[in-house]
């Protein structure tokens, strides 16, 4: 049998002596001792060899390289100097893969450098705090839904249209027939809220933006929720309560890699509900009063959206966007037809927009209309329609996108950090 004890659960093992299997991370040596430290995915900790203790064990690690993959024995002990606050004597050291020389050394690298070798550097400490966090946002979501009656169910990625708009689409060649990668589930989640009432996807999501930019990718993951009998206000409270779940479960689960990565944990610690809401109107009065040149009309841009943040300590929902900005499907107001039932989510410190959902049209008439003004092909969307036709309801939903979520809570500079393999304008290569 192979599987060993991992170094996150060291702490109950104090006194024994116990088998771990992972990498050697980092070395250094004070010539009568060498400190080996290793790492299995799950933390770091530091093992001990002194030469008088065995010369054998203590020759053949001198030659230990970086990365080379170890089964090591020893015996744990507390230490608070040592990362982790544990400490091996080691006892036994097995090499079983010796690494050639490691290009991801412990001094700093380009961007490019590292990007060029995401899938070592993916390896880092830094790196698989932000990976685990990831998945516990990923999880924490599932589980919101789970709890909430939402059903799991996915959604294609090749799709016969647009969902978000014809300028971002990534076109295939589906045996000679056009079809598209998926932009949003969305309107098939629609479908499926009609027949199972509550339903979640969340899956990978593409956009050919041909935007370089730090909250930008070309594949992002998207959790998307859609609801029947749910109007724009429930739409809205139940992002607000989602968001607000995944940020305590990452506090309560993942303060450890918030900490190692330099998080400011008051500013999630500071997260409340219910979120502040304000209408598209007042956000634009809120940016005039900050000395901003904006026209009623227009779509907000990042830095509206950093300087709207930026009067919240929370997430703040920005509701009833024109009509003309918005997509097809959007449901506009019966008491302001220029205004749409529908709302961004803007993470605070100037992350940007997080969430994008709102209130459907549910009504067949108004649909094909609009399908008409956007210019949209009826024939790809007679499925869609159907909806209309056969016991449509008031429905609403949106799409979290992960990555930028993941920005924000760990408070990173680009999404690229946020996703194990990112796509971007220039790159598609590991
Ligand atoms: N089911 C729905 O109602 C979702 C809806 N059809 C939708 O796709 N909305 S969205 O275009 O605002 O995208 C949703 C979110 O998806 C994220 N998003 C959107 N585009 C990107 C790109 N290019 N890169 C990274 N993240 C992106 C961002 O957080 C947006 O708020
Ligand atoms: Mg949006």
């Amino acid at each position: 049998m192979l599987q060993g004890t991992l170094i996150r659960h060291l702490g109950k093992h104090v006194g024994e002596e116990v088998t771990l299997q992972g990498w050697l991370y980092n070395k250094r040596s004070s010539g009568k001792i060498q400190f080996l430290i290793l790492r299995d995915g799950t933390g770091l900790v530091q093992g001990v060899l002194a030469k008088n203790e065995g010369p054998e064990l203590f020759e053949k690690a001198k030659g230990i390289t970086q990365e080379s993959s170890l089964t090591v024995k020893g015996i744990v002990r507390e230490e608070p100097r040592s990362v982790g606050g544990y400490e091996l004597t080691i006892t036994g050291l097995e090499i079983i893969h010796l690494a050639e020389e490691y290009p991801i050394t412990h001094k700093e690298h380009g961007v490019d450098f590292l990007m060029d070798r995401r899938h070592l550097w993916m390896r880092t400490p830094r790196q698989t705090a932000i990976l685990r966090i990831r998945a516990e946002i990923e999880q924490a979501a599932r589980d919101f839904f789970h709890e909430h009656d939402f059903t799991l169910v996915d959604s294609p990625i090749i799709t016969p249209a647009a969902c978000e708009g014809t300028t971002t689409l990534f076109e295939l060649d589906y045996h000679g027939e056009k079809a598209y990668l998926s932009q949003s589930g969305q309107l098939y989640n629609e479908a499926s809220a009609l027949a199972v009432g509550r339903m979640y996807c969340f899956g990978p999501t593409f956009r050919a933006e041909k935007s370089k930019t730090r909250r930008h990718l070309m594949e992002f993951w998207m959790i998307e929720a859609e609801a029947a009998f749910f109007d724009h206000e429930d739409n809205m409270k139940l992002q607000e309560e989602m968001v607000y779940f995944i940020v305590r479960r990452v506090l309560e689960r993942r303060r450890k890699d918030l900490e190692f990565l330099g998080r400011d944990i008051s500013k999630l610690e500071a997260v409340k509900l219910p979120f502040p809401r304000l209408s598209y109107t007042e956000a634009v009065e809120l940016l005039k009063g900050k000395g901003e040149e904006f026209t009623w009309g227009d779509d907000f841009g990042a830095p509206h959206e950093t300087i709207i943040s930026e009067s919240f300590d929370a997430p703040v929902f920005i509701h009833r966007f024109p009509t003309e900005i918005k997509a097809f499907y959007m449901k506009p107001d019966p008491e302001d037809p220029r205004v749409v039932l529908g709302a961004d989510l803007i993470a605070p410190e100037g992350y940007g927009e997080m969430i994008g959902g709102g209130q459907r049209l549910d009504d067949l008439k108004l649909l094909e209309q609009r399908l008409e003004e956007h210019k949209l092909p009826k024939e790809a969307f007679e499925w869609y329609l159907d909806l209309r036709r056969y016991g449509s309801v008031p429905h609403s939903g949106f799409g979290l996108g992960l990555e930028r979520t993941v920005a924000w809570i760990c408070k990173l500079d680009h999404v690229r950090e946020t996703i194990p393999y990112p796509r971007m304008l220039y790159r598609v290569y590991p």
